[in-house]
């Protein structure tokens, strides 16, 4: 049994913010790195104490949007540290400095109306002896305010006001603004209104939040909406989907917790979305660790080693299911079938039940559907010299005799003529073939596994199988369910076709966003896993950067193509995509690009329904 401090030890020191609301909307547990990251406590780098504003210190402000993620800061805040200029406006970047509540100091300050600049804007001056500058870099989306050499450095994702302040009276530093502002009701306009801040030290570490509103700590938002709607009992889908709390993006999952005897309640997973990307290898190496673990666990359980079929990937139970089976298979050498729709994996389980049993010895696949039917006898059985018109002089080895010692794959085997299953059956029964056009037995030891996606029983029933043969081979079927039957695979499957494709096209290893992630899982996949690797390897060739969008993933459509006719156009529909996201839907740029008029462009835009 895991006790309740190791419990603890292992959600303090997780990488994943975790925070667990009760119906009442309570919080009743909050872990470290929840609130090291909401900013409930603070990595302080810059010490101070608690304190507010008070008349005649010196405030100095990096503010990159007016009015927006800064505690509404406005122009009559402004007033109070002698600015007052009609000129700015709400969603200017602001540079200030300024004493507080003085009428008769001269602030100097630096207000601009265009967001997209890709210099740094600052100010800086000798302000009473101080050495002040201020800084917003928006290319590399930071805010610096530097005072007598000491500098604080705050990055944001689409706003901040980051704010210091000097003590009028002893001249030190009595504020330094810190992430997590908005939590702490610290942003500079709370503070311009009197707000007080909390004492920034490494012993706040450990703020108890038990017991808190939810709404007390964070900003009612989309979030806080989908949260309460899923304590109400509402189906919630947010799994790794990117929502603001306190202003700042994160990662966040919802996880309904609903547990006969407990309260019930809501587990919120949260994790900086900063640098997304980085973030999806990790989050998604946790998962698959976990996944791992769980696949280990359920395999000990059922009775099978750790390494048996580790590439026929799922650890949902039927997939278990499946492998379990085909470990026992291949622990024996009785023949096999495999049922299954078509591209649930039934040619790559047959190989994997021929390596993990008996490695080292021949395995013919031979697809049944894709042989002439007067062709099968000699395919199968070989045939000697001059047996037919057309035939070899030295003779032909068949698949039987190329399998001897191994395995014999006859995928599609429902295709097979019905005067070739009779001869089949003979060999199945004797393990004996005669090569066509000789007397001569060859004694052979072939294990047979079967495949089809054809309904045999059937196919028995109206005469196209025979009843003799299905028996023979029906001895140890695994059936494979499809894809959208054994969804907890998905997640699997996805980041093993994802690495695996990479490598093969020897690209930089690429991340799926949540919401890409979202669009697949929720997705049926009739067309199975064949169907879902197409639909990854197109999203890869499509995106030109390492993270996967939903809009890369052309689902329900790939692979559905038979003619050439829908194979080009699907090509070109892929082609238009492409150019269309290259540049950011600048027709004129891709009438360039792909050298079409604008008449053509428009028509294929409308025929494939690309916005
Ligand atoms: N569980 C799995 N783990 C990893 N890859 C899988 C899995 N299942 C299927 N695949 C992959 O999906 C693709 C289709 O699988 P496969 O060809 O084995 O399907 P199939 O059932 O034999 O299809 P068909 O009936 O059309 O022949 C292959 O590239 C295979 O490697």
């Amino acid at each position: 049994m895991v006790s309740s401090s190791q419990i603890e030890f292992i959600m303090n020191n997780m990488n994943l913010g975790l925070v667990y609301v009760d119906k009442s909307r309570r919080i009743q547990m909050c872990n470290q790195i929840a609130k090291e990251i909401t900013g409930i406590v603070v990595d302080a780098h810059n010490n101070h104490g608690s304190g507010k504003i008070e008349d005649g210190d010196i405030v100095v402000i990096a503010d990159n949007k007016l009015g927006d993620d800064d505690g509404e800061l406005s122009l009559d805040e402004l007033k109070s540290l002698n600015i007052n200029d009609k000129q700015i406006k709400d969603d200017d970047m602001l540079l200030a400095i300024g004493v507080y509540n003085n009428e008769k100091i001269q602030s100097q300050y630096k207000y601009i109306r265009e967001h997209q600049l890709r210099v740094p804007v600052s100010i800086s001056s000798n302000y009473f002896g101080f050495n002040i500058s201020a800084s917003i870099d928006t290319a590399n989306k930071v805010t610096e305010i530097t005072v007598n050499g000491q500098p604080n450095r705050i990055e944001y994702y689409s706003s901040v006001g980051n704010t210091v302040v000097i003590d009028g009276k002893t001249g030190s530093i009595k504020f330094v603004q810190a992430r997590g502002y908005s939590v702490r009701h610290e942003a500079v306009g709370d503070l311009l209104r009197g707000h007080g801040f909390i004492a920034k030290d490494v012993e706040r570490k450990d703020i108890d939040v038990t017991g808190k509103m939810f709404l007390e700590l964070f900003d009612k938002s989309k979030l806080s909406d989908e949260l309460f709607g899923a304590l109400d009992g509402r189906e919630t889908i947010i799994n790794n989907s990117i929502y603001e709390i306190n202003k700042r993006p994160f990662v966040c999952t919802i996880v309904p917790w609903r547990e006969e005897g407990a309260d019930d309640g809501v587990f919120l997973i949260i994790q900086e979305a900063e640098n997304l990307e980085k973030l999806m290898i990790a989050r998604n190496e946790i998962i698959e660790q976990m996944e791992d673990g769980q696949l280990r666990e359920s395999q000990k359980e059922l009775g099978f080693p750790e390494d048996a079929f580790k590439s026929f990937v799922g650890r949902s139970p039927q997939a278990n299911e499946v492998k379990y089976l085909a470990y026992k298979a291949s622990q024996n050498k009785f023949n096999v079938i495999i049922t299954g729709e078509s591209g649930t994996g039934k040619s790559q389980l047959a190989k994997e039940i021929h390596d993990y049993g008996t490695p080292g010895t021949p395995f013919i696949e031979v697809n049944c559907n894709a042989i002439a039917p007067s062709l099968f006898e000699s395919e199968l059985f070989g045939y000697v010299g001059g047996a037919f018109t057309g035939a070899k002089n030295e003779g032909k080895t068949g698949f039987f005799e190329a399998a001897n010692g191994g395995t014999l794959f006859l995928d599609e085997i429902g295709d097979i003529p019905l005067e070739i299953q009779v001869k089949l059956l003979h060999v199945l029964q004797d393990k004996i073939i005669y090569r066509v056009g000789s007397s001569k037995p060859i004694r052979i030891n072939v294990r047979i596994i079967a495949a089809t996606n054809q309904n045999l029983e059937l196919m028995v029933a109206n005469g196209t199988f025979r009843q003799d043969l299905y028996y023979r081979i029906n001895v140890f079927p695994i059936d494979i369910p499809p894809l959208g039957e054994r969804k907890s695979d998905l997640y699997l499957l996805i980041n093993h076709i994802l690495k695996r494709v990479c490598n093969e096209y020897g690209m930089e290893m690429k991340q799926f966003s949540g919401d890409a992630l979202n669009k697949m899982l929720s997705y049926n996949w009739p067309g199975n896993v064949r169907e879902l690797e197409n639909t990854i390897e197109r999203a890869i060739t499509l995106c030109e950067s390492n993270i996967v969008y939903s809009e890369h993933l052309r689902i329900g459509t790939a692979g559905t193509a038979n003619t050439l006719k829908e194979m080009l156009a699907e090509d070109e529909k892929r082609i238009i995509d492409t150019s269309m996201m290259k540049h950011n839907s600048n027709k004129q740029a891709v009438m360039e690009e792909l050298d079409i008029s604008r008449t053509v462009l428009y028509e294929k835009l409308k025929k494939y329904g690309i916005k």
